[in-house]
């Protein structure tokens, strides 16, 4: 038997269809991912706290669901809104299918809207703030709970999604032959600060001879300094760079010293808040998986993943800090390189988990620093 679920904006627009997960209400800004692929990687992704996500991909599930696809260690996104999800799931490295996957870890899901109308919506007047409501439903009260939300702007998601002890990171890519995870011997030692990290990203660091301690997003920069790092990774993260004072006290350190610095997402726009520019919220954002961004010096184009709604402001960079990527479709900032301390950032996800692969050598370009600091 199919239970209702609905989502209410902010605005009072209310769709209503069938729930795909747990029961309750859930809160957050809605966001469109135009992604055709990797709702579980999406959904576990700790950028997406506080977020609900339709996804604009009409069949949602086909592959079903495995642990070895998770991002962190829970589902972060606070709800998901699809069209479609397919009756029975296919793939040989499915283990559960997705509504059950869902309704296990307590989220809230809805589908059989008209994901199209409501990306439209968002697109035409920006991203919103919403309720989800599965089980018992009362219009009413989701409404009110979607406008009591406070959005996003100006909230600081970093610590509460942060790990809360330090650990050691040392598996590598999965190896799709053997359904396993492969390790390298270590070269490098990295601190990477935890702001809402993806494993993927941790994997690629491995995979490149990286020896990596996660640290808390709060970690005293003495502490990470104390561990004689060769570089420091700052990685992406939910909510708000700007009220992250703490994370842009500590990464300023780290340019004075001129340790190797390497900021993807939320890092990326926290390295250009330590460099002393600004961030801006965007009008709804850039959340997928085929954003064309160049890159300045090579002029090459790269398909990206992407998955961010504030953004550095170019127009705010000083004078030691250079302009390296672009996204085509906005003129958004897209990476920025400090021209008087070995640091550098991307917007993107050259972790791609999920999306393609074109950036991931901005990762070589970390470990060719910490070889060669100069
Ligand atoms: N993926 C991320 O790191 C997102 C960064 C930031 N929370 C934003 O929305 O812009």
């Amino acid at each position: 038997m199919t239970e209702t679920a609905i989502l209410v904006l902010e605005d009072g627009t209310v769709f209503e269809g069938e729930s795909v997960g747990a029961p309750g209400l859930s809160v957050g800004e809605v966001v469109f991912n135009t992604a055709i692929t990797g709702y579980q990687e999406v959904l576990t992704d700790p950028s997406y706290a506080r977020q609900l996500v339709t996804l604009t991909y009409p069949h949602i599930g086909n592959t079903g669901c495995t642990d070895l696809d998770d991002e962190a260690g829970k589902v972060w996104a606070s709800g998901l809104i699809v069209r479609n999800v397919p009756r029975r799931p296919s793939n040989w490295r499915s283990r559960i299918a997705l509504p059950e996957w869902l309704r296990a870890r307590g989220i809230v899901a809805i589908s059989e809207i008209d994901t199209r109308k409501l990306t439209r919506l968002l697109r035409d007047r920006g991203a919103q703030n919403g309720a989800l409501m599965a089980g018992e439903i009362d219009v009413d009260r989701a409404l009110e709970a979607a406008r009591k939300f406070p959005g996003l702007k100006g909230m600081d998601l970093a610590k509460v999604v942060t790990t809360d002890a330090a650990y050691p990171w040392t598996e590598g890519q999965l190896d799709l032959d053997r359904n396993a995870f492969v390790s390298a011997t270590p070269k490098f030692r990295v601190v990477a600060y935890d702001f809402g990290v993806k494993r993927n990203i941790l994997r690629m660091l491995a995979e490149r001879g990286c020896d990596v301690t996660v640290v808390p997003a709060q970690t005293p920069v003495a502490d990470v300094l104390a561990m004689r790092p060769d570089g420091v990774f700052l990685s992406n993260g939910p909510g708000d760079p700007a009220p992250c004072d703490y994370a842009i006290a500590a990464i300023r350190e780290c340019i004075d010293r001129k340790i190797p610095t390497f900021g993807i997402c939320l890092g990326h726009q926290l390295l250009g808040l330590a460099a002393g520019a600004q961030t801006l919220k965007m009008k709804f954002g850039h959340h997928g998986a085929n954003h064309p961004v160049i890159d300045i010096d090579s002029g090459r184009v790269m398909i990206t993943s992407q998955n961010h709604g504030f953004a550095v402001d170019e127009t705010t960079l000083p004078a030691n800090v250079r302009v390296t990527h672009r996204s085509l479709f906005d003129g958004s900032n897209q990476g920025i390189a400090l021209t008087d301390a070995p640091a550098f950032s991307f917007q993107g996800h050259p972790e791609a988990s999920p999306g393609p692969h074109d950036v991931s050598p901005l990762f070589d370009r970390f470990v060719a620093m910490m070889e060669n600091p100069a």
